[in-house]
């Protein structure tokens, strides 16, 4: 393994790599200084034996996880760009021979991601969204850089502007929260807007769902319908949920829960409100 003093320059790594098209989500991280604290982001009980990093890039970052790596420590990273897939198994020669590293070739949304025990990654902006519901329920511990809007709607309160479905779902699998925001200024290229490092800490939540498909459609329906009451919203969103009776669900719901917006809403009360649906509306859609 790497030791930190030999930890390789980004620039250098992007220099050498001739890359970084923003069209292909290239926005490589170049301040040492966040690159160096990723890592040690992870929850300390963290199992670090095998990392995940989802977009390598020029391996600044799958560097860091390779120093941080411990003793048959392992790290596999997935890129899509078949260049820096070259590039990184070059650069990364040596770990790679000596079983320390395994470059993936491919969309992290397509190939077949391996048992890991955590993920840190930079992700690629465009597919930031999808790759998190991806590892999400995998219930490993992930610390994932996204852009800062995008973080802090997953890591809102109920009665926040923030609050949402988003919420709601990255908040039903883990504890979420924003352990660092970075400046734009800290990429080449630099994107158009700023990030922030988010630390989800896999947990069962602290309430009962029967059917998580059902729980987190239902969810999404009623956040389409945010500025309507909880009433209106149940009713409109059907076609979504899946309920086949939504009267019956309005009529069995506490009053004073169909009067409140989707956005006052605790995700322990959409849990209270899924389990009701599915007992007075024998019709609803189960599953996903
Ligand atoms: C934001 S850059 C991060 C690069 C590097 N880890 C860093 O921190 O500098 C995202 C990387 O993900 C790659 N990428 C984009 N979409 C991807 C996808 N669907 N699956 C895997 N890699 C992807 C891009 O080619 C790019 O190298």
């Amino acid at each position: 393994m790497t030791g930190p003093d030999d930890l390789r320059d980004p620039d250098a790594l992007i220099r050498r790599a001739k890359r970084g098209n923003p069209e292909f989500d290239q926005h490589f991280l170049v301040d040492d200084r966040v690159l160096d604290r990723l890592p040690s982001y992870l929850p300390e009980s963290a199992d670090r034996s095998h990392v995940l990093e989802i977009g390598g890039g020029t391996g600044a970052l799958t560097d860091r996880l390779l120093a941080a790596a411990p003793d048959d420590g392992e790290v596999t990273v997935v890129e899509r760009d078949p260049d820096l897939v070259a590039f990184l198994r070059q650069e990364f020669a040596d770990a790679v021979d000596a079983g320390e590293l395994t470059v993936v070739a491919g969309d992290a949304l397509e190939v077949e991601l391996p048992e890991f025990s955590a993920s840190v990654s930079n992700l690629p902006y465009g597919a930031s969204s999808e790759i998190a519901f991806d590892l999400l329920p995998r219930k490993r511990p992930l610390v994932l850089m996204f852009q800062q809007e995008f973080a802090e709607r997953m890591v809102a309160e109920p009665g926040e502007d923030d609050y949402g479905r988003l919420s709601v779902s990255a908040q039903h699998y883990a504890d979420v929260e924003i352990v660092e925001h970075v400046p734009a200024d800290a990429f080449d290229p630099r994107p158009r807007v700023d990030s922030a490092v988010v630390r989800c800490t896999p947990r069962a939540p602290e309430y009962e769902v029967a059917d998580e498909a059902f729980f987190l459609r239902f969810v999404k329906a009623l956040f389409t319908q945010r500025r309507k009451t909880m009433r209106n919203a149940v009713r409109n969103t059907a076609h979504i949920s899946g309920l086949a009776d939504p009267d019956a669900v309005v009529d069995a719901a506490e009053e004073s829960l169909m009067s409140r917006r989707a956005g006052t809403v605790s995700p322990a009360e959409f849990a209270e409100l899924a389990a009701l649906a599915r007992q007075v509306d024998p019709g609803v859609e189960r599953g996903g």
